[in-house]
């Protein structure tokens, strides 16, 4: 018997995935180019649905749940398991960043937060109020509001969240770039102002857009937390895809969202798709002054 490996130069170099931004400890990897995420059922059952619906080029595949030392996971593709030394970012969607849900449990049963108010004095001592500074704690929806506002999310619909690039820096401090220029300085900054990775990503988002408004699966979900991961690479390879579904949970039937109306306690909008004609306007007007 003959012992055949392929010549060094075909064997394909897979990068180590890492991540950019989240929880620590919810992933692990496996040896296929796959990723192990801790089981959430609301994730699951995103997943499930995303698989047949015309959003399925633009998220993870996904192939079920499985267990590794007794925890459950949801497994998905890496995507970053096709691309060489790839720069990343996570840009989190929409005008909202917690659940109606969530806002009526703080209301019910309200639960002041320390690590949270530990956080926030940590970027901006005087933000929190004078009961919030006597309890040294705040609410988790008084928090991602002051997230909201101090960063793009507010005013434009989506924020970076982290940025890593192919040289391993990594930042994630991101939480008060707010205005059009500080989010196009760290988008030039993130393509290395290579306008054919820009065109790329701009024809994706456009291509995502086009999708979306058709999408049966989008039009019935509330989309909050969701992010856009941007992966490109040194070969000019560009990618864009949906991830994190924790926190898309489905109307109620007949009940859809447009995403782009105003939020108003009680629609559910998510600001989805404002902000993402937003990013493609600003794509759009970077490509035109170069
Ligand atoms: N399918 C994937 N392929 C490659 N990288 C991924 C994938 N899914 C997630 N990641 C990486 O993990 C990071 C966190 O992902 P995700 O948002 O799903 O986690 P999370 O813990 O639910 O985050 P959050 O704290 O926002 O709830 C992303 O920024 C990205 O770097
Ligand atoms: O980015 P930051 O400022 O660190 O804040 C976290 C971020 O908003 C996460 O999206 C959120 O998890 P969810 O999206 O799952 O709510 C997490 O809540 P948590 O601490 O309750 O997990 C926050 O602490």
């Amino acid at each position: 018997m003959v012992n055949w490996s392929p010549p060094p130069e075909t064997v394909k170099k897979r990068s180590p995935w890492v991540q950019v931004v989240g929880h620590a400890g919810n992933f692990q990897t496996d040896s296929d180019g796959r990723l192990l995420k801790k089981y959430c059922e609301s994730e699951q059952q995103c997943f499930l649905q995303l698989m047949s619906d015309s959003l399925r080029p633009f998220v993870p595949g996904y192939y079920g749940v499985t267990q590794r030392d007794e925890q459950d996971y949801n497994l998905m593709d890496d995507l970053l398991a096709d691309f060489d030394s790839p720069c990343i970012m996570d840009c989190k969607m929409g005008s909202r960043t917690y659940l109606e849900e969530e806002l009526k449990k703080a209301r019910e049963c309200p639960q002041p937060r320390k690590d949270m108010y530990e956080k926030m004095i940590a970027v901006d001592p005087e933000a929190p109020t004078e009961e919030e500074r006597l309890q040294q704690a705040v609410l988790k929806t008084r928090y991602m509001q002051w997230r909201e506002t101090l960063s793009s999310t507010a005013t434009l619909g989506f924020r970076i969240e982290g940025i890593k690039k192919s040289d391993g820096t990594c930042n994630t401090n991101f939480k008060r770039t707010k205005c059009k220029d500080e989010v196009v300085q760290a988008l030039e900054d993130f393509v290395d102002n290579n306008m054919l990775i820009l065109r790329s990503y701009q024809q994706r988002l456009q291509e995502l857009r086009d999708i979306l408004e058709k999408s049966d699966f989008f039009k019935a979900h509330e989309v909050v937390g969701s992010s856009l991961l941007f992966v490109h690479d040194v070969t000019g390879k560009a990618g864009i895809w949906m991830i994190d579904f924790g926190k898309t949970v489905p109307m109620t039937p007949p009940l859809t969202l447009d995403h782009r109306s105003p939020w108003l306690e009680g629609n559910r909008e998510d600001g989805y798709l404002w902000g993402l004609d937003n990013f493609i306007d600003i794509l759009t007007t970077m490509l035109q002054e170069k």
